[in-house]
């Protein structure tokens, strides 16, 4: 382990020093595209102008005979394209793969100051993350990068959950973490066959009446990633990085693909991945505060001055704790706001009215 001195410290002479803090830029989604698919790559700069993050999947997706297309069609599209103010991320093949030394190399050397994060598929433990740190700052000197790449882990593995706090803090390019729940399964031995979402075998259900055990017994279906989302929001937050939900992989379902980002934003996470168009509205409207709660939060805030006492507002008890969740609230909304002029319009209209 590096001594806490060394930590900020270049892996190699020539990279960018590390940063300090990880930058809080929208991305409420990860809208993922094969480089390789002609169709997907023509739709490059129409996403662009309405997605947070824009990601070239190289991994799971790509098939085998498609991965150097794919890395060759992520270079052109990176050169290519104006992102404006949305961020390019990548995801490379898994550190166990025949193409990840390959994907590194070249997409540092040739398009290092286009990308913004690289998403490491399959990590186990902080190792993994030591081994990209250290060969992505030999590759940033190389290249003559002013700006160090940051690094997202998936959270995919069950050796990963294990070492999730480990992972999170293993190295200051930590941007964030997601969870990656179809590897995630698999990897656990669960038996379910889906990417992501609930399970109606997954429940609860009301105690008998009497002794008849069959009938008027209500069943509720469980989350069955509740655990690991909240353990990955807590690794992420110990750490001063970012938790994201990951796939949801029935496309046709829209409004349970809207539950499950919905249960991951009330959980702490800033956004979750979108694998096709029409997940990325959803996204956008469940990582986005809702106007009436951004109001109410501005409302808590100025009638609570200082930040500290108490106040009671429509008959709701405010204190040091509840100012400081409508801070959070707030300072996302502002953030939003300030890309997004539509949001703003709907934030300001909504805070006057709480407030005439
Ligand atoms: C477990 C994991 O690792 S999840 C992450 C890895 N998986 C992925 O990245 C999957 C990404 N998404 C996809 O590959 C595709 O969306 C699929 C295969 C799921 C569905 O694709 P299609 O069958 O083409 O869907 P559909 O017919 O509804 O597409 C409509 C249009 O949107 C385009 N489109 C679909 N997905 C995307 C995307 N992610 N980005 C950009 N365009 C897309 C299609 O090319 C099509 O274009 P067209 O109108 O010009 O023909
Ligand atoms: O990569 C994502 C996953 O769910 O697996
Ligand atoms: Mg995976």
């Amino acid at each position: 382990m590096r001594s806490p001195k060394d930590f900020f410290a270049p892996l190699a002479v020539g990279a960018p020093a590390p940063v300090r803090e990880i930058p809080a830029s929208p991305s409420r989604m990860i809208h993922f595209f094969d480089p390789s698919n002609e169709k997907m790559a023509a739709k490059v700069p129409d996403l662009a102008a309405k997605t947070d993050v824009l990601l070239g999947n190289l991994e799971d997706a790509v098939r085998a005979d498609r991965k150097e297309a794919a890395r060759a069609g992520l270079v052109s599209i990176a050169k290519a394209t104006d992102f404006g103010a949305t961020q390019l991320w990548t995801r490379v093949n898994s550190l166990d793969s025949p193409w990840v030394l390959d994907d590194l190399i070249t997409l540092v050397t040739e398009i290092g100051d286009k990308l913004d994060v690289i998403m490491v598929p399959k990590v186990e433990g902080a190792q993994d993350i030591h081994y990209v740190d250290r060969l992505l700052a030999q590759l940033e000197a190389r290249a003559g990068l002013r700006r160090p790449l940051l690094v997202h882990a998936i959270l995919e593995t069950a050796s990963g959950v294990a070492n999730v706090e480990e992972i999170a803090g293993a190295s200051p390019r930590m941007q964030g973490i997601s969870l990656g729940p179809a590897d995630l399964a698999a990897s656990r031995r669960m038996k379910t066959t889906r990417v992501g979402g609930g399970h109606p075998g997954y429940l609860v259900r009301s105690d008998p009446a009497g002794d008849d055990l069959h009938s008027g017994r209500t069943t509720y279906q469980q989350d069955l990633w509740h655990y690991t989302v909240a353990r990955m929001v807590d690794a992420c937050v110990l750490h001063g990085i970012l938790p994201y939900y990951g796939p949801f992989g029935d496309i046709r379902d829209v409004v349970a693909c809207e539950d499950q980002f919905r249960n991951a934003y009330l959980l702490g996470c800033v956004g979750a991945w979108s694998l096709h168009p029409v997940q990325i509205d959803i996204a956008k409207r469940v990582f986005s505060p809702e106007p009436k709660d951004v109001a109410w939060a501005r409302r808590v805030i100025a009638a609570m001055g200082d930040g500290t006492g108490a106040v009671m507002i429509d008959g709701k008890m405010q204190d040091d704790a509840s100012v400081k969740q409508c801070r959070v609230v707030a300072e996302l909304a502002d953030a939003l706001a300030a890309r997004d002029a539509e949001l703003k319009a709907a934030y300001d209209k909504a805070t006057e009215e709480a407030l005439a």
